[in-house]
Protein backbone atom coordinates (compact mmCIF):
# COMPACT_ATOMS: atom_id res chain seq x y z
CA UNK A 1 0.00 0.00 0.00
CA UNK A 2 1.33 3.30 -1.01
CA UNK A 3 0.68 6.13 1.24
CA UNK A 4 1.30 10.02 1.01
CA UNK A 5 3.31 11.49 2.94
CA UNK A 6 1.84 14.45 5.21
CA UNK A 7 1.42 17.44 3.21
CA UNK A 8 3.87 20.19 3.10
CA UNK A 9 1.33 23.08 1.95
CA UNK A 10 1.46 22.34 -1.52
CA UNK A 11 2.87 25.52 -3.54
CA UNK A 12 1.85 24.10 -6.80
CA UNK A 13 -0.07 20.69 -8.79
CA UNK A 14 3.20 19.80 -9.11
CA UNK A 15 4.14 19.76 -5.45
CA UNK A 16 1.16 17.93 -4.50
CA UNK A 17 -1.94 16.40 -6.49
CA UNK A 18 -5.59 16.34 -4.75
CA UNK A 19 -7.62 18.30 -2.15
CA UNK A 20 -6.17 19.72 1.11
CA UNK A 21 -5.93 16.62 3.55
CA UNK A 22 -8.67 16.51 6.36
CA UNK A 23 -8.49 16.80 9.60
CA UNK A 24 -7.50 13.93 11.54
CA UNK A 25 -5.91 12.58 7.88
CA UNK A 26 -1.95 12.28 9.36
CA UNK A 27 -3.30 10.02 12.11
CA UNK A 28 -5.42 7.81 9.82
CA UNK A 29 -2.23 7.82 6.84
CA UNK A 30 0.73 7.25 9.53
CA UNK A 31 -1.21 3.88 10.68
CA UNK A 32 -1.45 2.87 7.34
CA UNK A 33 1.58 0.40 5.92
CA UNK A 34 3.78 2.37 3.88
CA UNK A 35 4.28 -0.54 1.12
CA UNK A 36 2.43 -2.33 -1.57
CA UNK A 37 0.48 -4.53 0.36
CA UNK A 38 -0.68 -6.88 -2.62
CA UNK A 39 2.09 -6.72 -4.47
CA UNK A 40 5.12 -6.94 -1.73
CA UNK A 41 7.96 -8.89 -3.57
CA UNK A 42 7.24 -6.08 -7.50
CA UNK A 43 9.92 -3.29 -7.59
CA UNK A 44 9.60 0.00 -8.46
CA UNK A 45 11.49 0.35 -11.53
CA UNK A 46 14.60 2.09 -12.65
CA UNK A 47 12.38 3.25 -15.70
CA UNK A 48 8.73 2.90 -15.27
CA UNK A 49 7.98 1.08 -18.49
CA UNK A 50 4.95 3.37 -20.58
CA UNK A 51 1.82 2.18 -20.07
CA UNK A 52 -1.93 3.00 -20.27
CA UNK A 53 -3.36 4.64 -17.13
CA UNK A 54 -7.58 5.27 -16.39
CA UNK A 55 -7.71 8.20 -14.16
CA UNK A 56 -11.85 8.33 -12.61
CA UNK A 57 -12.45 10.94 -10.35
CA UNK A 58 -15.30 13.90 -10.51
CA UNK A 59 -12.36 16.53 -10.11
CA UNK A 60 -11.29 18.27 -13.41
CA UNK A 61 -8.44 19.48 -11.82
CA UNK A 62 -6.96 16.44 -10.01
CA UNK A 63 -7.47 14.73 -13.98
CA UNK A 64 -5.22 16.94 -15.31
CA UNK A 65 -2.63 17.30 -12.74
CA UNK A 66 -2.61 13.17 -12.86
CA UNK A 67 -2.24 13.25 -16.46
CA UNK A 68 0.61 16.07 -16.15
CA UNK A 69 2.24 13.92 -14.07
CA UNK A 70 1.96 10.99 -15.30
CA UNK A 71 2.76 12.16 -18.90
CA UNK A 72 6.29 12.85 -17.95
CA UNK A 73 7.05 8.70 -17.94
CA UNK A 74 5.54 8.10 -20.98
CA UNK A 75 2.01 6.87 -19.84
CA UNK A 76 -1.41 7.68 -22.08
CA UNK A 77 -3.45 8.89 -19.93
CA UNK A 78 -7.53 8.54 -20.56
CA UNK A 79 -9.53 10.74 -17.79
CA UNK A 80 -13.54 10.03 -17.20
CA UNK A 81 -15.41 12.47 -14.43
CA UNK A 82 -18.48 10.18 -14.13
CA UNK A 83 -17.74 6.45 -12.86
CA UNK A 84 -20.40 5.77 -16.47
CA UNK A 85 -17.75 7.15 -18.42
CA UNK A 86 -14.85 5.35 -16.58
CA UNK A 87 -17.04 2.38 -16.85
CA UNK A 88 -17.13 2.75 -20.70
CA UNK A 89 -13.69 3.75 -21.42
CA UNK A 90 -12.90 0.55 -19.43
CA UNK A 91 -14.42 -1.55 -21.87
CA UNK A 92 -13.27 -0.11 -25.47
CA UNK A 93 -9.46 0.25 -24.30
CA UNK A 94 -7.06 -1.97 -22.49
CA UNK A 95 -5.43 -0.29 -19.86
CA UNK A 96 -2.53 -1.47 -17.50
CA UNK A 97 -3.93 1.20 -14.72
CA UNK A 98 -6.61 2.65 -13.16
CA UNK A 99 -6.75 5.42 -10.55
CA UNK A 100 -10.22 5.22 -9.30
CA UNK A 101 -11.59 7.84 -6.42
CA UNK A 102 -13.42 7.16 -3.46
CA UNK A 103 -16.34 9.25 -4.12
CA UNK A 104 -17.18 9.87 -7.71
CA UNK A 105 -19.93 12.35 -7.79
CA UNK A 106 -23.06 10.37 -5.90
CA UNK A 107 -21.13 6.83 -6.77
CA UNK A 108 -18.87 5.28 -4.52
CA UNK A 109 -15.79 4.11 -6.83
CA UNK A 110 -15.10 1.57 -4.33
CA UNK A 111 -18.65 -0.52 -5.58
CA UNK A 112 -17.32 -0.10 -8.86
CA UNK A 113 -14.48 -2.75 -8.00
CA UNK A 114 -15.99 -6.30 -9.10
CA UNK A 115 -17.60 -4.32 -12.46
CA UNK A 116 -14.33 -3.15 -13.02
CA UNK A 117 -12.53 -6.65 -12.71
CA UNK A 118 -15.10 -8.00 -15.12
CA UNK A 119 -14.82 -5.20 -17.87
CA UNK A 120 -10.87 -5.36 -17.93
CA UNK A 121 -9.58 -8.48 -15.41
CA UNK A 122 -6.01 -7.63 -15.80
CA UNK A 123 -6.08 -3.75 -14.92
CA UNK A 124 -4.94 -3.00 -12.05
CA UNK A 125 -6.79 0.01 -9.61
CA UNK A 126 -5.02 1.98 -7.33
CA UNK A 127 -7.96 3.48 -5.19
CA UNK A 128 -7.60 7.23 -4.58
CA UNK A 129 -9.16 8.70 -1.45
CA UNK A 130 -9.41 12.18 0.20
CA UNK A 131 -10.68 10.26 3.55
CA UNK A 132 -8.27 7.03 4.26
CA UNK A 133 -9.89 4.64 6.29
CA UNK A 134 -7.72 1.55 7.16
CA UNK A 135 -11.42 -0.53 6.95
CA UNK A 136 -11.71 1.12 3.65
CA UNK A 137 -8.25 0.23 2.50
CA UNK A 138 -8.89 -3.22 3.90
CA UNK A 139 -11.46 -3.67 1.90
CA UNK A 140 -10.78 -2.04 -0.83
CA UNK A 141 -8.31 -4.72 -1.08
CA UNK A 142 -10.02 -7.57 -0.79
CA UNK A 143 -12.51 -6.41 -3.60
CA UNK A 144 -9.64 -6.47 -6.22
CA UNK A 145 -8.00 -3.07 -5.82
CA UNK A 146 -4.47 -3.38 -6.24
CA UNK A 147 -3.06 -0.37 -3.76
CA UNK A 148 -4.39 2.71 -1.98
CA UNK A 149 -3.45 6.05 -2.59
CA UNK A 150 -4.37 9.00 -0.05
CA UNK A 151 -4.74 12.28 -1.54
CA UNK A 152 -2.57 14.96 -1.57
CA UNK A 153 -0.14 12.94 -2.81
CA UNK A 154 3.33 14.47 -4.90
CA UNK A 155 3.77 13.80 -8.03
CA UNK A 156 6.45 11.44 -7.66
CA UNK A 157 3.88 9.54 -4.97
CA UNK A 158 1.93 9.55 -8.19
CA UNK A 159 4.38 8.34 -10.51
CA UNK A 160 5.84 5.31 -8.38
CA UNK A 161 2.81 4.01 -7.30
CA UNK A 162 1.37 3.96 -10.96
CA UNK A 163 4.78 2.35 -12.31
CA UNK A 164 5.13 -0.51 -9.32
CA UNK A 165 1.48 -1.54 -11.30
CA UNK A 166 2.49 -1.32 -14.08
CA UNK A 167 5.95 -3.52 -13.39
CA UNK A 168 3.22 -6.23 -11.69
CA UNK A 169 0.85 -6.22 -14.62
CA UNK A 170 3.63 -6.65 -17.19
CA UNK A 171 5.19 -9.99 -14.75
CA UNK A 172 1.50 -11.39 -14.42
CA UNK A 173 0.81 -10.88 -18.38
CA UNK A 174 4.83 -12.79 -18.70
CA UNK A 175 3.43 -15.00 -16.20
CA UNK A 176 0.57 -15.92 -17.57
CA UNK A 177 2.02 -16.28 -21.26
CA UNK A 178 5.01 -18.65 -20.28
CA UNK A 179 2.25 -20.54 -18.29
CA UNK A 180 0.10 -20.98 -21.52
CA UNK A 181 2.95 -22.32 -23.59
CA UNK A 182 3.85 -24.60 -21.21
CA UNK A 183 0.59 -25.82 -20.73
CA UNK A 184 0.21 -26.17 -25.02
CA UNK A 185 3.59 -27.86 -25.30
CA UNK A 186 5.33 -24.67 -27.06
CA UNK A 187 7.49 -26.23 -29.83
CA UNK A 188 11.01 -26.46 -29.57
CA UNK A 189 12.16 -24.49 -32.65
CA UNK A 190 15.00 -26.51 -33.58
CA UNK A 191 15.64 -28.31 -36.92
CA UNK A 192 17.87 -31.62 -38.42
CA UNK A 193 17.64 -29.83 -41.64
CA UNK A 194 20.08 -27.13 -42.80
CA UNK A 195 17.78 -24.74 -44.35
CA UNK A 196 15.59 -25.10 -41.98
CA UNK A 197 17.95 -24.62 -38.69
CA UNK A 198 19.63 -21.23 -40.76
CA UNK A 199 15.87 -19.83 -41.48
CA UNK A 200 15.41 -20.27 -37.84
CA UNK A 201 18.52 -18.84 -36.78
CA UNK A 202 18.16 -16.26 -39.22
CA UNK A 203 14.78 -15.21 -37.39
CA UNK A 204 16.31 -15.34 -34.04
CA UNK A 205 19.00 -13.40 -34.49
CA UNK A 206 16.41 -10.73 -36.16
CA UNK A 207 14.31 -10.73 -32.93
CA UNK A 208 16.18 -8.86 -30.85
CA UNK A 209 15.96 -5.81 -33.78
CA UNK A 210 12.72 -3.63 -34.15
CA UNK A 211 13.00 -5.08 -38.33
CA UNK A 212 9.84 -5.88 -39.66
CA UNK A 213 10.43 -9.90 -40.68
CA UNK A 214 8.46 -11.65 -43.92
CA UNK A 215 8.17 -15.35 -43.60
CA UNK A 216 7.63 -17.02 -46.93
CA UNK A 217 6.40 -20.84 -47.34
CA UNK A 218 3.84 -23.37 -47.74
CA UNK A 219 0.68 -23.88 -46.12
CA UNK A 220 1.66 -25.43 -42.31
CA UNK A 221 5.15 -25.21 -42.45
CA UNK A 222 4.91 -23.51 -39.51
CA UNK A 223 5.58 -19.85 -40.31
CA UNK A 224 3.26 -19.13 -36.76
CA UNK A 225 5.44 -21.09 -34.73
CA UNK A 226 8.25 -18.88 -35.94
CA UNK A 227 6.19 -15.55 -35.68
CA UNK A 228 5.55 -16.48 -32.18
CA UNK A 229 9.34 -17.64 -31.28
CA UNK A 230 10.42 -14.05 -32.80
CA UNK A 231 8.01 -12.37 -30.69
CA UNK A 232 9.22 -14.75 -27.37
CA UNK A 233 13.24 -14.08 -28.00
CA UNK A 234 12.65 -10.27 -28.92
CA UNK A 235 12.77 -7.27 -26.06
CA UNK A 236 9.03 -7.06 -27.13
CA UNK A 237 8.47 -10.56 -24.99
CA UNK A 238 6.14 -8.92 -22.52
CA UNK A 239 3.81 -7.53 -24.42
CA UNK A 240 1.01 -8.93 -26.58
CA UNK A 241 1.59 -10.99 -29.84
CA UNK A 242 -1.44 -10.05 -31.93
CA UNK A 243 -2.34 -11.90 -34.96
CA UNK A 244 -4.29 -10.84 -37.84
CA UNK A 245 -5.73 -13.20 -39.82
CA UNK A 246 -6.04 -12.02 -43.24
CA UNK A 247 -7.74 -14.07 -45.99
CA UNK A 248 -10.74 -14.71 -43.04
CA UNK A 249 -11.94 -10.98 -43.33
CA UNK A 250 -13.37 -8.47 -45.82
CA UNK A 251 -11.71 -5.49 -46.60
CA UNK A 252 -14.04 -3.23 -43.69
CA UNK A 253 -13.85 -5.67 -41.39
CA UNK A 254 -9.81 -6.15 -41.67
CA UNK A 255 -9.85 -2.80 -41.44
CA UNK A 256 -11.89 -2.34 -38.63
CA UNK A 257 -10.19 -5.76 -36.87
CA UNK A 258 -6.70 -3.62 -37.81
CA UNK A 259 -6.98 -0.29 -36.60
CA UNK A 260 -10.28 -0.60 -34.34
CA UNK A 261 -13.85 0.98 -35.22
CA UNK A 262 -16.02 4.08 -33.11
CA UNK A 263 -19.84 2.91 -31.97
CA UNK A 264 -22.11 3.48 -34.94
CA UNK A 265 -19.38 3.56 -37.74
CA UNK A 266 -20.87 1.13 -39.79
CA UNK A 267 -24.08 -1.56 -39.02
CA UNK A 268 -23.05 -3.35 -36.37
CA UNK A 269 -20.50 -1.44 -34.79
CA UNK A 270 -22.45 -0.94 -31.72
CA UNK A 271 -19.74 0.32 -29.27
CA UNK A 272 -16.55 1.31 -29.99
CA UNK A 273 -13.56 -1.42 -30.68
CA UNK A 274 -9.69 -0.77 -30.15
CA UNK A 275 -8.02 -2.91 -32.83
CA UNK A 276 -5.12 -5.62 -32.83
CA UNK A 277 -2.49 -2.79 -33.65
CA UNK A 278 -3.53 -1.06 -30.07
CA UNK A 279 -3.36 -4.95 -28.29
CA UNK A 280 -0.01 -4.87 -29.89
CA UNK A 281 1.26 -1.61 -28.59
CA UNK A 282 5.05 -2.21 -27.11
CA UNK A 283 4.92 -5.99 -29.24
CA UNK A 284 4.51 -7.58 -32.04
CA UNK A 285 1.69 -7.81 -34.59
CA UNK A 286 1.54 -11.35 -36.43
CA UNK A 287 -0.24 -10.75 -40.12
CA UNK A 288 -0.83 -14.20 -41.15
CA UNK A 289 -1.41 -14.71 -45.22
CA UNK A 290 -0.75 -11.13 -45.98
CA UNK A 291 -0.43 -11.93 -49.51
CA UNK A 292 -4.55 -11.34 -49.05
CA UNK A 293 -4.53 -8.01 -47.70
CA UNK A 294 -6.94 -5.71 -50.08
CA UNK A 295 -5.61 -3.34 -52.45
CA UNK A 296 -7.22 -0.53 -51.43
CA UNK A 297 -6.43 -1.49 -47.36
CA UNK A 298 -2.68 -1.36 -48.11
CA UNK A 299 -2.31 2.48 -48.57
CA UNK A 300 -3.25 2.92 -44.33
CA UNK A 301 -1.00 -0.61 -43.47
CA UNK A 302 2.30 1.22 -45.41
CA UNK A 303 1.45 4.45 -43.43
CA UNK A 304 0.96 2.62 -40.36
CA UNK A 305 4.21 0.72 -40.73
CA UNK A 306 6.04 3.99 -41.66
CA UNK A 307 4.60 6.90 -39.42
CA UNK A 308 3.38 4.11 -36.94
CA UNK A 309 0.12 5.87 -36.67
CA UNK A 310 -3.79 4.94 -37.37
CA UNK A 311 -7.08 6.14 -37.42
CA UNK A 312 -10.13 3.97 -36.15
CA UNK A 313 -12.64 3.18 -38.77
CA UNK A 314 -15.33 5.98 -38.00
CA UNK A 315 -12.96 8.30 -35.74
CA UNK A 316 -10.76 11.03 -37.03
CA UNK A 317 -8.43 10.96 -33.95
CA UNK A 318 -4.66 9.91 -35.27
CA UNK A 319 -3.18 7.44 -33.01
CA UNK A 320 -0.14 5.95 -32.62
CA UNK A 321 1.32 2.43 -31.69
CA UNK A 322 4.35 0.80 -31.46
CA UNK A 323 4.60 -2.67 -33.44
CA UNK A 324 6.79 -4.39 -34.55
CA UNK A 325 4.75 -6.53 -37.64
CA UNK A 326 6.20 -10.49 -38.94
CA UNK A 327 4.13 -11.01 -41.76
CA UNK A 328 3.36 -14.48 -43.68
CA UNK A 329 2.43 -15.73 -46.83
CA UNK A 330 2.62 -18.70 -49.21
CA UNK A 331 2.02 -16.71 -52.31
CA UNK A 332 4.47 -15.16 -54.45
CA UNK A 333 4.46 -11.54 -53.14
CA UNK A 334 6.79 -10.48 -56.08
CA UNK A 335 4.40 -11.86 -58.67
CA UNK A 336 1.49 -10.21 -57.49
CA UNK A 337 3.26 -6.70 -57.40
CA UNK A 338 3.72 -7.48 -61.10
CA UNK A 339 0.13 -8.45 -61.63
CA UNK A 340 -0.43 -5.09 -59.72
CA UNK A 341 -2.09 -6.79 -56.43
CA UNK A 342 0.30 -6.22 -54.30
CA UNK A 343 2.28 -2.84 -53.70
CA UNK A 344 5.84 -3.11 -54.21
CA UNK A 345 6.67 0.14 -51.47
CA UNK A 346 4.47 -2.19 -48.41
CA UNK A 347 6.31 -5.20 -50.00
CA UNK A 348 9.84 -3.32 -48.83
CA UNK A 349 8.53 -2.47 -45.75
CA UNK A 350 7.41 -5.56 -44.99
CA UNK A 351 10.51 -7.62 -45.84
CA UNK A 352 13.11 -5.68 -44.60
CA UNK A 353 14.34 -9.24 -43.59
CA UNK A 354 12.24 -12.44 -45.48
CA UNK A 355 12.90 -15.80 -44.35
CA UNK A 356 11.94 -18.98 -46.23
CA UNK A 357 10.30 -21.95 -44.50
CA UNK A 358 11.10 -25.45 -46.55
CA UNK A 359 8.47 -27.55 -46.74
CA UNK A 360 8.21 -31.33 -44.80
CA UNK A 361 8.72 -33.26 -47.57
CA UNK A 362 12.10 -31.02 -48.34
CA UNK A 363 13.15 -31.96 -44.44
CA UNK A 364 12.60 -35.46 -43.80
CA UNK A 365 15.47 -35.55 -41.29
CA UNK A 366 12.65 -33.71 -39.16
CA UNK A 367 10.18 -36.33 -39.83
CA UNK A 368 10.85 -38.55 -36.44
CA UNK A 369 11.46 -35.58 -34.12
CA UNK A 370 8.35 -34.09 -34.89
CA UNK A 371 5.97 -37.24 -35.11
CA UNK A 372 6.98 -38.23 -31.71
CA UNK A 373 7.00 -35.12 -30.36
CA UNK A 374 3.39 -34.91 -31.34
CA UNK A 375 2.77 -38.28 -30.00
CA UNK A 376 4.38 -37.74 -26.74
CA UNK A 377 1.85 -34.50 -26.46
CA UNK A 378 -1.47 -36.18 -27.77
CA UNK A 379 -0.59 -38.99 -25.36
CA UNK A 380 -0.20 -36.71 -22.52
CA UNK A 381 -3.07 -35.13 -23.53
CA UNK A 382 -5.27 -38.12 -24.09
CA UNK A 383 -4.10 -40.16 -21.37
CA UNK A 384 -2.87 -42.73 -24.32
CA UNK A 385 -0.54 -45.54 -24.36
CA UNK A 386 1.43 -44.31 -27.36
CA UNK A 387 5.10 -43.32 -26.74
CA UNK A 388 7.03 -42.99 -30.46
CA UNK A 389 6.60 -43.97 -33.92
CA UNK A 390 7.55 -47.86 -34.96
CA UNK A 391 10.18 -48.18 -37.00
CA UNK A 392 7.77 -49.69 -40.08
CA UNK A 393 5.39 -46.67 -39.49
CA UNK A 394 8.72 -43.72 -39.30
CA UNK A 395 9.50 -45.66 -43.23
CA UNK A 396 5.83 -45.25 -44.06
CA UNK A 397 6.06 -41.54 -43.37
CA UNK A 398 8.83 -41.17 -45.25
CA UNK A 399 7.03 -42.22 -48.71
CA UNK A 400 4.72 -39.50 -48.47
CA UNK A 401 4.85 -35.88 -49.72
CA UNK A 402 3.45 -33.90 -46.86
CA UNK A 403 0.77 -31.80 -48.69
CA UNK A 404 -0.19 -30.20 -45.59
CA UNK A 405 3.12 -30.21 -44.32
CA UNK A 406 3.55 -30.26 -40.24
CA UNK A 407 -0.15 -29.39 -39.78
CA UNK A 408 -0.83 -32.30 -41.96
CA UNK A 409 1.94 -34.77 -39.56
CA UNK A 410 0.20 -33.30 -36.21
CA UNK A 411 -3.50 -34.20 -37.38
CA UNK A 412 -2.05 -37.48 -38.41
CA UNK A 413 -0.42 -38.43 -35.14
CA UNK A 414 -3.11 -37.08 -32.81
CA UNK A 415 -5.58 -39.50 -35.03
CA UNK A 416 -2.55 -42.71 -34.07
CA UNK A 417 -2.35 -41.57 -30.40
CA UNK A 418 -6.33 -42.03 -30.18
CA UNK A 419 -6.82 -45.36 -31.87
CA UNK A 420 -3.56 -47.02 -30.76
CA UNK A 421 -3.48 -49.32 -28.24
CA UNK A 422 0.44 -50.04 -27.79
CA UNK A 423 3.83 -47.72 -27.24
CA UNK A 424 4.51 -47.67 -30.89
CA UNK A 425 2.87 -46.49 -33.12
CA UNK A 426 2.14 -49.27 -36.05
CA UNK A 427 1.98 -48.86 -40.17
CA UNK A 428 -1.49 -49.57 -40.19
CA UNK A 429 -2.53 -46.56 -38.02
CA UNK A 430 -1.12 -44.20 -40.96
CA UNK A 431 -3.76 -43.53 -43.45
CA UNK A 432 -1.64 -41.84 -46.22
CA UNK A 433 -3.65 -40.24 -49.70
CA UNK A 434 -1.92 -43.07 -52.64
CA UNK A 435 -2.32 -39.81 -54.89
CA UNK A 436 0.14 -37.76 -52.17
CA UNK A 437 3.15 -40.29 -52.20
CA UNK A 438 5.93 -38.29 -52.38
CA UNK A 439 6.78 -40.23 -55.71
CA UNK A 440 3.61 -38.74 -57.57
CA UNK A 441 5.18 -35.28 -56.39
CA UNK A 442 7.39 -34.22 -59.51
CA UNK A 443 11.15 -33.87 -58.30
CA UNK A 444 10.77 -34.38 -54.38
CA UNK A 445 13.65 -35.29 -52.62
CA UNK A 446 13.33 -38.01 -50.62
CA UNK A 447 15.72 -40.55 -48.33
CA UNK A 448 17.15 -43.85 -49.91
CA UNK A 449 15.25 -45.35 -47.66
CA UNK A 450 12.12 -43.80 -48.41
CA UNK A 451 12.90 -44.55 -52.24
CA UNK A 452 13.18 -48.29 -51.64
CA UNK A 453 10.39 -48.52 -49.40
CA UNK A 454 8.60 -47.23 -52.47
CA UNK A 455 9.92 -49.27 -54.95
CA UNK A 456 9.56 -52.48 -53.27
CA UNK A 457 5.55 -52.03 -52.74
CA UNK A 458 6.00 -51.14 -56.06
CA UNK A 459 7.11 -54.48 -57.19
CA UNK A 460 5.30 -56.24 -54.87
CA UNK A 461 1.81 -54.90 -56.13
CA UNK A 462 2.85 -55.87 -60.21
CA UNK A 463 4.32 -59.25 -58.78
CA UNK A 464 2.39 -62.64 -58.82
CA UNK A 465 4.14 -64.06 -56.00
CA UNK A 466 6.63 -63.29 -52.74
CA UNK A 467 9.86 -64.91 -54.98
CA UNK A 468 8.79 -63.21 -58.46
CA UNK A 469 8.88 -59.57 -56.04
CA UNK A 470 12.24 -61.24 -54.48
CA UNK A 471 13.50 -62.17 -58.19
CA UNK A 472 12.89 -58.86 -60.16
CA UNK A 473 14.10 -56.39 -57.08
CA UNK A 474 17.41 -58.85 -57.03
CA UNK A 475 17.11 -59.81 -53.71
CA UNK A 476 16.66 -63.53 -51.68
CA UNK A 477 13.26 -64.03 -50.59
CA UNK A 478 13.92 -63.94 -46.42
CA UNK A 479 15.99 -60.21 -47.20
CA UNK A 480 12.54 -59.15 -48.90
CA UNK A 481 10.49 -60.88 -45.99
CA UNK A 482 12.66 -58.83 -43.57
CA UNK A 483 12.32 -55.41 -45.66
CA UNK A 484 8.20 -56.29 -45.78
CA UNK A 485 8.40 -56.79 -41.80
CA UNK A 486 10.46 -53.56 -41.54
CA UNK A 487 8.01 -51.72 -44.02
CA UNK A 488 4.92 -52.73 -42.28
CA UNK A 489 2.86 -54.64 -45.73
N1 LIG B 1 8.56 -27.03 -35.40
C1 LIG B 1 7.32 -27.37 -35.00
N2 LIG B 1 7.17 -28.12 -33.91
C2 LIG B 1 5.94 -28.48 -33.50
N3 LIG B 1 4.80 -28.12 -34.11
C3 LIG B 1 4.90 -27.39 -35.21
C4 LIG B 1 6.16 -26.98 -35.72
N4 LIG B 1 5.95 -26.27 -36.84
C5 LIG B 1 4.62 -26.23 -37.02
N5 LIG B 1 3.99 -26.90 -36.04
C6 LIG B 1 2.55 -27.08 -35.88
O1 LIG B 1 2.00 -27.24 -37.17
C7 LIG B 1 0.79 -26.49 -37.28
C8 LIG B 1 0.93 -25.49 -38.42
O2 LIG B 1 1.88 -24.51 -38.05
P1 LIG B 1 1.65 -22.97 -38.42
O3 LIG B 1 0.23 -22.59 -38.21
O4 LIG B 1 2.71 -22.20 -37.73
O5 LIG B 1 1.95 -23.05 -39.97
P2 LIG B 1 1.76 -21.89 -41.05
O6 LIG B 1 2.91 -22.04 -41.99
O7 LIG B 1 1.64 -20.58 -40.36
O8 LIG B 1 0.41 -22.31 -41.71
P3 LIG B 1 -0.65 -21.37 -42.52
O9 LIG B 1 0.11 -20.78 -43.66
O10 LIG B 1 -1.68 -22.36 -42.96
O11 LIG B 1 -1.14 -20.38 -41.53
C9 LIG B 1 0.54 -25.83 -35.95
O12 LIG B 1 -0.38 -26.58 -35.20
C10 LIG B 1 1.90 -25.85 -35.29
O13 LIG B 1 1.79 -25.92 -33.88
Amino acid sequence: MTTAAPPRRPSSPQASLGTARPQGMDIVSSALPTTTMETPDVPTPATPPPGRVLAIDDDGRLLQNFAMALARDGHKVETADTLADGLRLAATWPFDVCLLDHDIGSDAGIDALPRLAELAPRMRVIMVTANAQIEQAVRALALGAADYLVKPCSPDQLRIAVARQIEARRLRDRVDTLEREVSRGTPELSSRNPAMQAAIDMALQVAATDANLLILGESGTGKGVVARAVHRASPRASAEFATVNCPALTAELLESELFGHAKGSFTGAVQNAVGRVSHADGGTLFMDEVGDFPLALQPKLLRFIQDKEYERVGDPATRKADVRIVAATNRDLDAMVVEGTFRLDLLYRLNVISITLPPLRERQEDLEDLANGFIRRYAADYGRPARRLSAAALSKLRTYAWPGNVRELQNMMERAVILGRDEEIAADLLTLDATRRAEAMPGALMSLEALERMHIERVLAQSDSLDAAAKTLGIDASTLYRKRKLYGF
